[in-house]
């Protein structure tokens, strides 16, 4: 059985009339790389803001590692570890002196400061002034003192927002480890598919505050997978001709579509539907991409 670490039921937050996420039912497994993923504006932040009880939700409830938020809030917050928006530094003093500030707040001893740097691969910059770093740098300070206190569940909203291609393969890298390494679960929000199916194990998609799929990332490559479209005179008769001969058969605006793209089967399927008196116009392969998923999901509008 799925152990879930984040359970939401019914969330919902308004914001005035506008709803930014709708009646959420969000299930993040222990273990996963959980990626949170809709276009811009559509409720991530929100969404991750009340699972860090940031703001309160309008109704619906929370659970996490079990336990309500409301009534577990601060046993709870102690075990999540957080990046949301770019988090500020003192610049003029160096990565390790920043996170000690943190560690002194969180009770967190000297060695997990010098472990922390070295999972987020900053030894090397610890005693450099922050106001000296990359941006890709700063992220990872940022991870560092997110997991500064042993957290069970990693929450990161967009952490790779702004970073070149070599901070966002750092910060990728960086986030794969975590539950085989450190047995810490991630929850990971992005608009871009490309690097959530980099790195997911689990998606979530939201658009316009609804969660439009939630699952394993590879449903949604199977929902992918090649099938073959037959395009014919009368759809519902080859449809219900292949349907009686065992076929597995949908009918989609006026295609037929099957799973199995196999010669053998294809060929059989024309010469029932020739022989059963339908003229069949053509019949095509087509694999969507996870790409044509997603669109498909939330439309056009959606950024990749
Ligand atoms: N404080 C606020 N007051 C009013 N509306 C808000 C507030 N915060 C968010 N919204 C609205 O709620 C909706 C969801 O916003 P949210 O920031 O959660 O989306 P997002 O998916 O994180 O997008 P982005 O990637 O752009 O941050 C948007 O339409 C936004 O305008």
């Amino acid at each position: 059985m799925i152990e879930w670490v984040v359970q939401t039921s019914e969330l919902t937050r308004t914001y005035k009339s506008q709803i930014a996420v709708k009646a959420l039912n969000l299930r993040v497994p222990e273990g996963a790389i959980y990626g949170f993923l809709g276009p811009n504006g559509a409720g991530k932040t929100t969404t991750i803001r009340m699972l860090l009880g940031l703001i309160k939700p309008t109704s619906g409830d929370i659970h996490i590692f079990g336990q309500s938020l409301r009534s577990h809030r601060t046993s709870i917050l102690q075990k999540v570890g957080s990046l949301v928006e770019n988090p500020s530094y003192y610049g003029h003093l160096s990565g390790y002196e920043n996170l000690a500030v943190f560690a002194r707040l969180l009770d967190v001893s000297a060695e997990r400061i010098d472990e922390v740097l070295e999972i987020v691969r900053l030894t090397p910059a610890a005693s450099k002034a922050v106001k000296g770093y990359s941006l890709g740098m700063k992220q990872r300070l940022g991870i560092a003192t997110a997991l500064l206190a042993n957290p069970k569940l990693l929450i990161l909203d967009e952490p790779t927002n702004g970073l070149d291609p070599t901070g966002i393969h750092e910060i990728r890298e960086l986030i794969m480890e975590m539950p085989r390494q450190y047995g810490i679960s991630v929850l990971v929000s992005s608009h871009l598919l490309s690097e959530i199916e980099q790195m997911a194990t689990w998606v979530g998609i939201i658009h316009q505050g609804n969660l439009l799929f939630q699952d394993r990332i590879e449903t949604l490559r199977q929902e992918s997978e090649a099938k073959l479209y037959v395009d014919v005179d009368k759809p519902v008769e080859a449809y219900n001709l292949l349907l009686k001969d065992g076929y597995e058969v949908a009918l989609e605006d006026k295609s037929l579509v099957l799973k199995s793209v196999d010669h053998a089967t294809s060929a059989r399927m024309n010469r029932k539907l020739v022989l059963g008196d339908v003229n069949v116009f053509r019949i095509r392969e087509h694999a969507p991409s996870l790409e044509d998923i997603f669109l498909n999901l939330v439309g056009t509008g959606g950024s990749l």
